[in-house]
């Protein structure tokens, strides 16, 4: 049997273009992602019943084991969201976050870009339905796809922060633990390894 995540979540590795961010990207032939391989890089996720978020149970669950105490929406949307370009633009800038980014969408999908262990791009999208937890210390990015709007809800374990650290911040201790738990390369190893 297909696992469910299928359905709402894809991941794949990125061609080298320069092309248009909201097309998709694959490589030629295609190079998908399993979630299996999502996981061992730290990322997390599921495919819950985006229709009835306000009561669905798993998603109460999954709150209630992660400590998921805060919730929001970022309705990407020009009318309904200040500084849209700016935002667009700031979200596409590489960047980590000291806390785990938690995002559900329940309207529309975009693209969370990461990084494999040997800095190439994974692309994962994200449809209705799909929730992924990117670890702290990630460097990610996100980026609408051609139907240009998401409604994701932003989970946090307490009051949130949402501050990106464009990169380079390989300093950060939140970086230097997501390099030792997942990736198990030093950050200075990890740049030379990928520029090799
Ligand atoms: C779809 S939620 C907006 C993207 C965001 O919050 C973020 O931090 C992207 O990396
Ligand atoms: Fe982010």
């Amino acid at each position: 049997m297909e696992d469910p995540r299928t359905e709402v979540i894809q991941a794949w590795y990125m061609d080298e273009s320069d092309e248009e961010q909201r097309l998709p990207h694959h490589r030629e032939p295609k190079e998908y992602v399993s979630f299996d391989r999502l996981n061992e890089l730290g990322v997390l996720s599921w495919h819950l019943d985006a229709d009835n978020y306000e009561t669905d149970e798993e998603l109460k669950k999954i709150r209630a084991e992660r400590g998921y105490t805060y919730v929001d929406f970022c309705d990407l949307c020009p009318e309904r969201m200040p500084n849209y370009e700016q935002k667009i633009k700031n979200f596409f800038e590489e960047h980590l976050h000291t806390d785990e980014e938690i995002r559900y969408c329940v309207d529309g999908s975009g693209y969370f870009d990461i990084r494999d262990e040997n800095e190439k791009w994974i692309r994962v999208w994200v449809k209705k339905g799909g929730m992924i937890v990117l670890p702290a210390g990630m460097y990610h990015r996100f980026t609408l796809d051609s139907d240009n709007y998401i409604k994701a809800m932003r989970l946090f374990v307490g009051e949130p922060v949402w501050t990106p650290y464009n990169r380079p911040h390989d300093e950060l201790p939140a970086r230097k633990e997501y390099l030792d738990t997942f990736i198990k390369k030093e950050a200075s190893n990890h740049a030379v390894n990928a520029a090799a």
